[in-house]
């Protein structure tokens, strides 16, 4: 079978071995960057980060076309062992702890990001231009390399670290060609020694070489796919390498795996078990003993997180208890019960989890264990149908990383829009202040232990760099997919941008045993579809806040992926707003939303100047067409209001300076002049019933200054304030109405109105407490429920 696309690094004409392959196609690889700041050095800014991001992609973008013009259409000559090996020297001896690639239950995702030497301010990589894997099984292929060839390679090295995500170890190819490999780190994390041994064989499929800024040619993995470790007395070995291995036994295997279990090696049990399998006939593995395998192959795999396969064999080992009626045999089954509970538990399938924890319970209806899932389990199926009280009795605080909440998810569904994708619709009438949904990550990463390094990922052919918490991001995903490919569909049916189509298909095909995952894609997917935790608490509408990192931007703050709410488009004038508890998004309704109405939230901070607002938008691939964006589009007067803005802006970083040195009225007058100019700019059949967001900073400042000896004025600022979010206040009688069609809720809302009703109260006029305060009460660090 060919490949459908043919990947672009891949010389068109196969040669014979190793040694010959022509370098025809720039594909990078940096060296790790050894910029040195010392440890005492103080925190690095988001914008020099980003300074320097850009100055290192410039820089190996140079190099590397430079050195790719030198080395076009050159015949390569396979260097020798000894080189091979001086070049891999130094990586081994600067070689950063590695982390351990598998992440164990109960460990911290920050806990298997990669370990950072902390006196480097990044570790970079470059990628090879995008390209699919290889979608040949190893039958297909012949024995060789390149475009529908594979290689057989031993490793002749220890590995090292080639970038914070890629491994690179020498090897050598039957002809006793040597060549330096490096694979994405994806790529190993399935291998059961956690890394590449020296010694070892593998399969490479379709390789190709790339080129790298400072060591000529290295071939490269990027798809976990495309690399199958061997025995080492496998068939498809070089005969002088074989070794004389003598086969174990199922029951030999079955023995490994329980001694590697026992020493807290999964991997190796799991490897062990499925050997012992593959070597069992069909009716051995459906007997008593391939029954032990299967359910001692589920725990491993439980404690490996794959709980796809560990639900599997969890139910092909349940003894058949029409012919078998003892309690040996109850016993198995409990057993096995229990691991399929707790794997379908933790993929949400609460159905099935519900299904194995009640047939336990009707083995045994006195079992603890059995009841006390069972009753969890039955609390997660309310919860679909009910939602979650976060705030109930504990309050937020009280829920930790990782959120034991069902999904809550059936107020909304994902519909084709007519211009914008897909988007999430309310399949009922969703209240002001209400959820609309709350969903646990697929994957979740915090901010990096070490905020002062950071990986730095760069396409080559993109102009944009992934830093921080995203290419962390990156690898928790692909790990996880590959360790439940059920989620396949889900994951690739997001959006992965203008680059990357629907698939036909989205189910994960599996070749020679392995799930094959387009990295480029999911890396796409994430850029697109993740949600950063909001770096600056204070802008927290809800939930805890304890998982953003102040100062922290996006990229290098917490960050995860949810897959109902991806479907969420924007609008400026969004009418659902998200907070995060643990790993769990919380979408509320900051107005009431109709059935069949498209939820959106905000994907940025809405700027009051429309060309930064469209820019930031722009990096999404789109132009936001919301009334508010239509206004400031066609409005003649946005151009001169922009000049202000920034007149105001530039008063307001004097204000220091200016309250020293002038009468502070005077600074109000120059406020309010300002004001009064902004205001002219937003003409009335342009922005009838829309936010004024250009004027809420100054009348935010005077309602201040005016509060301590103006009432009056400060309650004038304060509406403006409120009025300038797109609220619109109608006060007749004691009756208070607040119109939300268009409003953008904020913190500062909340403010101005408590302000209103401080000022109010000071001048005799006792409001009566309803709505918010009856629920929140009057404390300030309720400020942060919004309007
Ligand atoms: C997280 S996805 C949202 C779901 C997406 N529409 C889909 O089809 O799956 C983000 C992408 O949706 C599209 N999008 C979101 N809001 C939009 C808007 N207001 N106008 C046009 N496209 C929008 C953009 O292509 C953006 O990159």
């Amino acid at each position: 079978m060919e490949p459908v696309t043919p990947p672009p690094p891949y010389s068109a004409q196969p040669t014979a071995p190793m040694a010959q392959l022509t370098t025809t196609m720039a594909q990078s690889t940096a060296p790790t960057v050894q910029t040195a700041v010392p440890l005492a050095s103080p925190p690095i800014t988001p914008g020099q980060k980003l300074e320097m991001v850009q100055a290192e992609l410039e820089v190996a973008k140079i190099r590397l076309r430079q050195q790719t013009r030198e080395r076009q259409g050159l015949k390569r000559v396979a260097p020798s062992r000894a080189a091979v090996l001086q070049r891999l020297a130094p990586k081994v001896l600067r070689q950063a702890p590695r982390p351990t690639l598998e992440r164990m239950p109960g460990q911290a995702p920050e806990l298997y990001s990669p370990r950072l030497d902390q006196r480097r301010i990044a570790w970079n990589m470059i990628l090879s231009e995008a390209h699919t894997p290889s979608s040949c099984s190893m039958a297909s292929l012949h024995k060789t390399h390149h475009y529908g060839l594979m290689l057989i390679l031993r490793a002749v090295s220890v590995s090292a670290m080639h970038s914070s995500m890629q491994t690179c170890i020498a090897v050598e190819d039957e002809n006793g060609d040597h060549e330096l490999l490096t694979i994405h780190d994806f790529a190993v994390t399935s291998h059961p020694s956690k890394a590449i041994q020296n010694g070892s064989f593998f399969v490479v499929k379709e390789p190709f070489f790339r080129t790298v800024l400072d060591e000529a040619c290295v071939l490269c993995i990027d798809h976990p796919s495309e690399i199958l470790f061997l025995d080492a007395n496998d068939p498809m070995l070089p005969y002088a390498w074989r070794a004389n291995v003598i086969e174990r036994s199922p029951t030999q295997w079955e023995q490994a795996g329980n001694q590697a279990l026992k020493g807290d090696d999964p991997l190796e049990a799991e490897r062990c078990y499925s050997r012992a399998l593959a070597t069992m006939t069909a009716s051995q593995a459906k007997d008593v003993v391939g029954g032990i395998v299967h359910r001692n192959r589920a725990q491993a795999r439980l404690c490996l997180e794959r709980w796809d396969g560990a639900y599997h064999d969890a139910m092909a080992g349940m003894r058949d208890l029409t012919t078998t009626n003892d309690d040996f045999a109850d016993f198995q089954n409990m057993k096995a019960l229990f691991r399929a509970g707790r794997a379908a538990y933790e993929l949400g399938a609460y159905d099935r989890a519900h299904s194995a924890y009640t047939s336990v319970t009707k083995i045994a209806p006195d079992d603890i264990d059995g009841l006390r899932e069972l009753k969890r389990t039955e609390a997660r199926i309310a919860e679909q149908l009910t939602g979650v009280n976060f705030w109930a009795a504990t309050g937020p605080q009280a829920h930790g990383t990782k959120v034991d909440h069902a999904d809550f998810l059936r107020r909304t569904e994902a519909r084709q829009t007519d211009t914008h994708g897909r988007g999430l619709f309310a399949v009922e009438a969703i209240e002001c202040g209400d959820i609309i949904l709350s969903e646990k990550a697929l994957a979740f990463v915090p901010s990096p232990a070490v905020p002062e390094s950071f990986h730095l990922v760069i396409p080559p052919a993109a102009t944009r760099g992934t830093f921080g918490t995203q290419s962390n991001m990156w690898t928790a995903v692909i790990q996880k997919v590959l360790a439940n490919p059920s989620i396949g569909p889900r994951l690739l049916g997001l959006y992965a941008g203008p680059n990357y189509p629907p698939l036909d298909s989205l189910d994960i095909p599996m070749l020679d045993g392995r799930p094959v995952v387009d990295i480029f894609r999911v890396e796409n997917i994430i850029e697109y579809n993740s949600f950063g935790y909001a770096h600056d608490p204070d802008l927290t509408s809800f939930g805890n806040a304890a998982l953003a990192t102040p100062g922290m931007d996006n990229k290098d703050g917490s960050m995860g992926l949810w897959l109902h709410a991806s479907a969420i488009n924007h609008s400026c004038l969004y009418n659902a707003e998200h907070s995060f508890i643990g790993d769990t998004i919380i979408f509320r309704a900051t107005r009431d939303i109709a059935k069949d109405e498209e939820i959106t939230t905000l994907y940025k901070e809405v700027n009051a100047d429309y060309e930064t607002r469209d820019a930031a938008l722009r990096t999404w691939g789109f132009s936001c067409d919301c009334k508010l964006c239509e206004a400031d589009r066609t409005c003649p007067a946005t151009t001169r209001r922009k000049y202000l803005l920034q007149q105001a802006k530039e008063v307001l970083e004097r204000l220091p300076i200016l309250n020293a040195t002038v009468e502070p009225r005077s600074v109000v007058m120059m406020f309010e002049d300002l004001l009064a100019q902004i205001q002219d700019t937003y003409p009335e059949e342009f922005y009838r019933g829309l936010p004024r967001l250009g004027l809420i900073t100054l009348n935010r400042y005077c309602a201040f200054a005016y509060s301590r000896n103006n009432p009056d004025k400060a309650l004038e600022h304060a509406l403006a304030v409120i009025a300038a979010h797109g609220y619109t206040l109608t006060i007749t009688g004691e009756d208070i109405e607040l119109d939300r069609t268009n409003a953008m809720s904020a913190p500062q809302v909340v403010d101005q109105l408590m302000n209103v009703s401080r000022i109010q109260e000071s001048k005799g006029q006792m409001a009566v407490p309803s709505g918010f305060e009856t629920r929140y009460g009057k404390l300030r660090e309720h400020r942060s429920t919004r309007a």
